[in-house]
Formats: structure tokens, sequence, C-alpha cells
């Protein structure tokens, strides 16, 4: 039998997903699955490798593991505070995309101005830092990755790029952020007291939750999106996930 010895109880889901692949007769031994796979959930298996490279990268971890160099941590503070600037008309045209692109039954809009609201906050806590810290804000130049990771936005907000398209890489940017630095909060964690507010600021469940409705935005328009449309959306995520490890390679290694 394919229960695993659970002797007739549904397996966890997990363990249920496992035994599709290993037990050729297993759907037909009326196990159901309890919940259906989404698309999001198919990539992120699919590219795990990338995205824990992103969610887990080195500058993460030695801000979890306590000895993040503080200078690694002001430029990434001074250019993600440049970054943040540029994301505010790319997360505005999304918005507008889900004002114009859908009949929003969902309420799609008002999950997105969320967004613009959370950013607004965060663009003054990243003054109130830069000054707390002694960087300043006013002479910061956008290293490479940086102004690559801008143009990338820029090009999203084209109208030419679907609603679809453009929540995911809204979706994938604001995850990237919330699980890095949830990271950095969990009880074993040894980050250094005076970089919590800032892990606090992604990593709060406030804005997980944030982040699963956009996720489950993007699964409602992938289930009804066309192939090329879900493969667009697919090669995006990707871009995005290098972006964001390319990143936090400019901040580790202050190159
Ligand atoms: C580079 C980068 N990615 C994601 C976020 C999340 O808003 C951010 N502030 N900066």
């Amino acid at each position: 039998m394919c229960d695993g010895g659970n002797q007739g109880k549904k397996p966890a889901f997990k363990t249920q997903f496992k035994k599709q692949q290993f037990c050729r007769n297993w759907l037909h031994t009326g196990i159901q699955m309890q919940a259906k796979i989404t698309v999001t959930e198919t990539w992120l298996r699919k590219h795990r490798h990338l995205y824990d490279g992103a969610t887990r990268h080195p500058f993460i971890r030695s801000i979890r593991d306590g000895n993040i160099d503080i200078s690694a941590f002001k430029t990434w503070l001074g250019q993600d505070y440049i970054f943040v600037r540029a994301f505010v008309p790319f997360v505005a045209s999304v918005l507008t995309k889900a004002y114009k692109g859908s009949d929003d039954g969902n309420g799609d809009v008002e999950v997105i101005l969320g967004g613009v609201a959370a950013l607004h906050d965060e663009i003054s806590w990243f003054k109130k830092e830069a000054f707390k810290w002694g960087v300043q804000l006013s002479s910061i130049v956008p290293q490479k990755a940086n102004q690559e990771y801008c143009r990338f936005l820029e090009s999203l907000i084209s109208p030419e790029v679907e609603y679809t398209v453009a929540a995911v890489a809204f979706w994938a940017i604001e995850t990237i952020y919330q699980e890095s630095f949830a990271h950095c909060l969990e009880d074993d964690s040894k980050t250094p007291p005076e970089l919590k507010e800032t892990c606090q600021r992604w990593g709060n469940e406030s804005f997980g939750e944030y982040c699963n409705s956009l996720r489950n935005i993007v699964d409602r328009q992938l289930e009804k999106a066309s192939d090329d449309v879900i493969t667009k959306a697919e090669a995006t995520l990707l871009r995005v996930l290098e972006h964001e490890v390319d990143f936090w390679n400019m901040s580790h290694r202050r190159t």
C-alpha cells in the first residue's frame, strides 16, 4: 500500500505530494489531494535553488548570524533607498493595470494600494534610518546592479507588459524581502539588536499576509492567462530572482 504505514489516515499534504511521485497507483487508492497546486507553487519548486539563493543570501545570513559588516549594511541602506524610489512608479503602474485590466471583484486595487501606502511609510523610514547610521542619502550614487534593477522595473512599467506579468514581478520583489528578513527574526537567530527594526519592517507577519494576498492575486491571474503570458511571467520571475541576488551581492561585496 501507498499510505506509508499511516493506517488509512490521510497523510500530510507534503507527504501526499511525494507519494504521488513514487506510487504509480496512488491516485487510484481513493486518497484525494487536499489542495490544488498553484502556478506559483510549481514555479517555487522548480526554481527552488535560485529562490533560496535570493532569500538566504550571505548578506542575509550575516545579519542572522550577527557577524554583519556594518559598512555593508550601510551600503545596502543607501542603495535600497534609491531602489525604493524607483519602485514607487512601478507599483503605481501595477495599480493602474489592476484598475484597467480586471473587473476587480477580488479587490486587487485595494491590496496594491496598501502596498503604495506602505512605500510612503518606507521612504520616511529610510530617511530616519539613514540619519541614525550617518548615511548621506543625497550623495548616494546608484551602483551598477541597482541601475540595472531600476531599468528592469522601468521596462515593466510599459503598457505593453501585461498586468499578470507585472504582478508576478511585484509579488516576487516583495516576497523575497519578506522571506529574507523573516529569516533573521527566527528564534535561533543572532541578529544584532540595532538591526532588528530593519528586519521587522519586511519580516513582520502583516507584511507576510500582504505578500500572501499578492500571491493570491498572481495565482488567480495565472489561472486564466494564456500560455504566452505564463511563459513571460515565469521568465520575469527568474529575472527578479537574479536581480535580487545581484542586489545583495552589491551590498555584501561593496564593489
Ligand atoms: C532590492 C529590493 N527588493 C525588494 C524590496 C521590497 O520592497 C526592496 N525594498 N528592495
